[in-house]
């Protein structure tokens, strides 16, 4: 459905995005995660038509976007991280501005707009003047003014900043029904585990870069032999460090208190091997097991090791 190929883009001699590759297929919803400043905007800018990268390409269908602005514009929807709405509008007022953009006029437009408030769940503040409503009820309605022309992919871009935990969860919601009726969704955020949650595929991307792909449990299982090892001793802390700083697998030793901590690249064999040689030293060990996957541990894994790499 989109494919992304070796996108480029300088502000003056700041790189935005550095050959950013990316593929999204037909009813994915597909979760743009990233540190402020990596790119997510610029990509999403850049897809919809607002940005003009200064090279690689962008092709919608099979179709390369750039030559065919118009088929772009029809099949994507595109919600900002910033909203610009109308505040001396009723919110109905609102939907029917945007539906006749579209030519959508008439019984067809109020239908339509009826329609959508029902989806994001405003169908009670038709009436309600836009600058009356909350945040969640305006990025609600934001949401739904992107569904006007009925995309078939829908760009959002930080739908849940700024909002309240249930406007978060309504939000959710509304695009987990989206996705359901099989719309391909592209979603960023910085938040990866909120993501996680609701999204088939995670793209992670730093500096401009797409750093992971694929689904979450491709993500961890990719990352998971840098996961820490966690070993508690009751006492003779030292031995069991004596033998993890002669051991080949083992890195980046830390402690605190009664926890030590290692990255260790063995294998099952060698992580037992290790264990037991501990013990042999005498180390009075009470605990060994590597860290559960956590992602929020996990992006911040990836990100640094990526800053630590350039
Ligand atoms: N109009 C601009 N002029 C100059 N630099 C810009 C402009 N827009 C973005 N940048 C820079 O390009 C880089 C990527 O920015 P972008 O807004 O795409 O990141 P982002 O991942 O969306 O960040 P955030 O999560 O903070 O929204 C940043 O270094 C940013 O400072």
């Amino acid at each position: 459905m989109l494919i992304i190929k070796n996108l480029t883009k300088r502000y003056s001699k700041n790189i935005a995005l550095d050959n950013l590759n990316l593929n999204i297929k037909k009813g994915e919803i597909f979760g743009f995660v990233g540190p402020n400043g990596a790119g997510k905007t610029t990509t999403m800018r850049i897809v919809t038509g607002l940005l003009k990268a200064d090279s690689g390409d962008v092709y919608i269908d099979g179709v390369n976007a750039s030559s065919n602005q118009k088929i772009l514009k029809s099949k994507i929807g595109y919600m900002p991280d910033f909203f610009g709405v109308y505040d001396n509008l009723k919110a109905m007022e609102y939907m029917e501005f945007y539906a006749s953009i579209y030519g959508i006029v008439g019984k067809e437009a109020k239908k339509l707009c009826q329609e959508l408030m029902d989806l994001v769940q405003l169908s009670e503040k038709a009436d309600s003047y836009v600058d009356e409503m909350s945040r969640g009820m305006k990025q609600r309605l934001c949401l739904a003014r992107s569904l006007v022309h009925n995309p078939e992919l829908l760009i959002l871009d930080e739908p849940a900043s700024g909002l309240d935990p249930r406007a978060r969860y309504e939000m959710k919601e509304i695009l987990k029904e989206l996705h359901y009726r099989g719309m391909t969704i592209l979603i960023s955020s910085h938040i990866l585990p909120e993501l996680a949650q609701m999204c088939s595929h995670i793209g992670i991307i730093e500096k401009g870069k797409m750093v992971v792909s694929g689904t979450v449990d491709e993500i961890i299982s990719a990352r998971g032999a840098a996961r820490p090892i966690l070993i508690k001793c009751t006492d003779e802390q030292e031995k069991a460090v004596e033998i993890l700083k002669q051991n080949r697998f083992t890195r980046n030793i830390t402690i605190r208190d009664n926890l030590i901590t290692i990255l260790f690249g063995g294998d099952e064999v060698q992580e037992a091997a290790l264990l037991s040689s501990m013990i042999q030293h005498g180390a009075h060990i009470s605990s060994f097991a590597r860290e559960e996957s956590n992602l929020e541990t996990l992006f911040l894994q990836i990100t640094t090791q990526e800053e630590q790499a350039t």
